[in-house]
């Protein structure tokens, strides 16, 4: 009999190769994740490390003729390594969703706000026009985007920061098991990462949604996350709790990491990691 895991997304002997003309680059060297229900997994690791290869591998938006995928990635029990693209199209969005550094780039600037999120919302269910309207409104409440007429905006239109709790709005408004976040906060000012990090949070513990949170910002890990696996060149060096992380961080990368912030100190009355 075989190990049962309550994980909604396990990767297991996850390893993506460049496929080029002088030959095969590793990039992701074998590497296990393990995501629970409700639980927010940092990612964390130098620019380069592989990061965003492993998000994208996940969520199968990597060209196969460019890269190969090896291992096993499954979302609620199904594998999606080398799941047919239809079947693929059909989960991302519904049952896992992306959230991308670069809000600009998620929308189209030529369509509404509102025409956009409707089309998401209306690719993976039977809603109609209406009801869709309505659970895109209802969405973009939850994201303290309370007014309406922000549907009828083009991107160019809002700020950054409102981009980036709509595209939450979308990502979320199905209510996926899991959201892959890469670098939510990292194009926002200080005021928009804190509060696009609170909404990522309640979004967690009111749906129970499980977040692959990538950064590489030990300030965000401190803010949201409950475990954290560090990466560095292709590899996950350390995976622990985040307390044990700041705590007791066993590998020479993580105690480089750590260093490099100016100063933290751990409240042991509220449980919170507080960074200088
Ligand atoms: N399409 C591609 N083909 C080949 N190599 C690539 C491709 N995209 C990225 N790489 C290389 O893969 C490695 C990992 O890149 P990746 O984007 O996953 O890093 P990252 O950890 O997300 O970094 P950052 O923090 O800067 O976003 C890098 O060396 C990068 O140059
Ligand atoms: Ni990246």
């Amino acid at each position: 009999m075989t190990a049962q895991s309550n994980a909604v997304l396990q990767i297991s002997g996850l390893r993506v190769t460049a496929k080029t003309a002088q030959g095969e680059t590793p990039l992701v060297h074998a590497i296990d994740l393990e995501l629970r229900p409700g639980r927010v997994l940092g990612l964390i690791g130098e620019s380069g490390c592989g990061k965003t290869m492993t998000s994208m591998s996940v969520l199968q938006l990597l060209d196969r003729k460019t890269t190969k995928i090896e291992g096993s990635i499954r979302l609620n029990g199904r594998e999606l390594n080398g799941i047919r693209s239809e079947s693929m199209r059909a989960i991302r969005g519904k049952e896992i969703s992306l959230i991308m550094q670069n809000p600009m780039n998620a929308f189209n600037p030529v369509l509404t706000i509102g025409s956009q999120c409707i089309e998401t919302i209306r690719t993976h269910t039977s809603l109609s026009k209406k009801q869709a309207y309505e659970l895109a409104v209802s969405s973009l409440h939850d994201v303290n985007l309370p007014d309406p007429t922000i549907m009828k905006q083009y991107p160019f239109q809002l700020s950054g920061g409102m981009l980036q709790r709509i595209m939450i709005a979308t990502a979320v408004c199905l209510r996926p098991s899991v959201i892959i976040a890469d670098e939510p906060t990292t194009a926002l000012d200080a005021d928009n990462q804190l509060r696009v990090l609170r909404q990522l949070d309640r979004i967690r513990s009111e749906y129970g949604t499980s977040i692959l949170l990538i950064t590489h910002d030990l300030g965000v890990i401190a803010e949201i996350a409950d475990e954290v696996a560090v990466m560095h060149q292709g590899r996950i060096v350390e995976q622990a709790d985040v307390f044990r992380l700041f705590d007791h961080p066993q590998h020479e990368y993580t105690q480089k990491l750590l260093n490099a912030r100016p100063s933290f100190s751990i409240d042991q009355q509220s449980n919170e990691i507080i960074l200088a």
